[in-house]
């Protein structure tokens, strides 16, 4: 197992936004994380990035054999929160209180669902900075002569040929169109060869070409990374997912093949409200809405407001130069 959480909860005062989450990823899968607004999705990625710290319960983190040096100079050499813990691979750690640049060490990277790159740098110099920040103990280094750097330069530029952003490389980032700079952030999170990639909302705001586009990047990058997909368009998640799993009311609520997910009962109450039922529109718009039909102050349904409740932890919401 690449990645297994358990009884994984946080609480934010009287509001439980990740309640006893038992999840698992097989190395290789692209799961998709799907839930109405406010259902925890987004605090359970913060969670695994080591954003936040949960209330309760335990991440284990199980990069490939042949990754094992990256895991051991990883968590556990760079601070302590994480430790090693015997498994088959000998390379497992527990994550479960290790800090963002300790689990992005050990091979989680992230793209976020707020834009979160430097719109005045090159769209090169955007995935560079990423590649050399994530080799760990060269970061220091970050303002010395770049010319020392050649490999993260090669490794910037085939990340832009990957992306489709060659052309790009040396427009300034906030030059880029919505979906150019989706894109850009897939890019960002590919820098360092990451083990898992969690991508949050990666076709919010985007036009429907652009969308075609973003899906088309998500496919090529599964099929050489195990993925974790926080998406409302369900068109996007019923097509491209090998699994789903649904979060309501920060409870696991499902999980399995998005053909058993369209017809399960409870996640169709929860959340589809009839998509993909015999009969119904099943026209793949985005399901976003807060499908609890409740009054219970689900402030997550306000995804832009909750930023002062958020206690500085996540820095990003301030960058949203959408
Ligand atoms: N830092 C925080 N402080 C207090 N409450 C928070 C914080 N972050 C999230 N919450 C609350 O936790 C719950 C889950 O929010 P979360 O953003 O994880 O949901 P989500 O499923 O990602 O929603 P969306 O689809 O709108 O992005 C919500 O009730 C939200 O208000």
């Amino acid at each position: 197992m690449l990645l297994e959480t358990e009884g994984l909860t946080k609480r934010f005062g009287g509001i439980t936004a990740v309640d006893g989450v038992d999840f698992a990823l097989e190395a290789g899968e692209l799961c998709s994380i799907i839930g109405p607004n406010g259902a925890g999705k987004t605090t359970f990625f913060n969670l695994l990035t080591g954003v936040l710290e949960p209330s309760d319960g335990r991440i284990r983190f199980d990069p490939p054999a042949d990754d094992g040096a990256r895991a051991e100079a990883g968590p556990t050499a760079a601070g302590g929160a994480a430790s090693a813990a015997a498994n088959g691979t000998g390379s497992a750690v527990d994550i479960t209180a290790a800090s963002p640049d300790e689990t992005a060490l050990a091979g989680i990277h992230r793209s976020y669902q707020i834009t979160n790159l430097f719109p005045t740098l090159s769209v090169l110099e955007n995935v560079r900075v990423a590649a050399q920040a994530s080799r760990g103990n060269d970061s220091w280094k970050l303002w010395r002569n770049v010319t020392e750097f050649e490999d993260h330069y090669a490794e910037a530029t085939a990340i832009l040929e990957r992306i489709g952003l060659a052309a790009e490389a040396e427009t300034v980032t906030e030059n880029l169109s919505h979906g150019e700079k989706r894109s850009l952030e897939i890019g960002v999170a590919l820098a360092g060869d990451p083990d898992l990639l969690l991508l949050d909302e990666p076709t919010a705001g985007v036009s429907s070409e652009g969308v075609d586009e973003v899906v088309a990047l998500i496919e090529d990058v599964a099929a050489d990374h195990s993925v974790m997909l926080i998406e409302h368009n369900m068109e996007v998640v019923m097509d491209i997912s090998d699994r789903i799993a649904v979060l309501h009311r920060g409870e696991l609520i499902a999980d399995g093949p998005p053909e058993d997910v369209r017809g399960d009962e409870a996640v169709q109450e929860a959340y589809l409200g009839g998509y993909g039922r015999e009969g119904s529109a099943g026209d793949g718009s985005a399901v976003g809405g807060d499908a609890d039909g409740d009054a219970d102050g689900d402030a997550g349904a306000d995804r832009d407001g909750d930023a002062a409740a958020d206690g500085g932890r996540r820095a990003s919401v301030g960058g949203d130069t959408r």
